[in-house]
């Protein structure tokens, strides 16, 4: 079955190719080119279906109609920041902002208030649509978030995060870490569950 992520996140598909390789798992750029969609939910629920629905419809536009897309909308949140940056993850230090760019305003936030180490949790929802029907799940990784960066693995504020029960950063950590206790590998497990009904 033809997989279309609903994601221009190159370490999120990356992740996503790692965890079905049994299935042709394509970003939607591949078919539709480049497309930006307005994040304007105020959950990682709502924006998550908004961008699996809006690739789903462009793809039916074009006749592709066998497929299954799914999105993905992720973040880090920071209970001592009143779960900041959640939703805004992706533009925590503005519109345009790099993955850098957020890793320094989290550290400048954290050494604001004297922090070197503190609780955090990355949250995915996965929005799959399938026949005009949509499905979400969600599913959370548990840590903490330290004030610096430590490691070259992963993407996003993986450099930052100790995930609970491991003593270095995801940046630090192999991948097979994530793949098996990631937000995103838990989300996709529920996912993976809901296809072997619907298909
Ligand atoms: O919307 P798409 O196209 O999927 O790509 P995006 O990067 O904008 O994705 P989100 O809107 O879901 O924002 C996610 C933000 O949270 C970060 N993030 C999400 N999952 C992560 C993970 O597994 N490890 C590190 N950072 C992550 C990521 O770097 C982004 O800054
Ligand atoms: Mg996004």
């Amino acid at each position: 079955m033809k997989i279309v992520l609903a994601s221009a996140n190159k370490g999120k598909i990356a992740e996503f190719q790692k965890l079905m390789p049994d299935d042709e798992v394509l970003a939607f750029s591949e078919i539709l080119g480049q497309i930006e969609i307005d994040e304007d939910q105020d959950s990682f629920k709502g924006n998550a279906v908004k961008k699996a629905r809006t690739i789903y419809d462009l793809l039916i536009e074009r006749g592709i109609k066998d497929v299954i897309v799914i999105s993905d909308d992720s973040g880090i949140s920071v209970p001592v920041l009143n779960n900041a940056p959640g939703i805004y993850s992706a533009r925590y230090a503005g519109l345009n902002a790099s993955d850098k760019d957020n890793n320094e305003k989290l550290k400048s936030e954290l050494n604001n208030l004297g922090l070197e180490k503190t609780p955090a949790f990355y949250t995915a929802c996965i929005a799959l649509v399938y026949k005009n029907e949509v499905y979400t799940v969600h599913g959370w990784m548990h840590g903490d978030v330290i004030n610096k960066e430590l490691g070259e693995n992963g993407f996003g504020y993986d450099p930052m995060f100790i995930p609970t029960g491991f003593d270095k950063t995801l940046g630090e950590l192999p991948s097979e870490v994530k793949k098996e206790f990631s937000h995103r590998s838990k989300a996709l497990k529920l996912a993976i569950k809901v296809l072997e009904v619907i298909l």
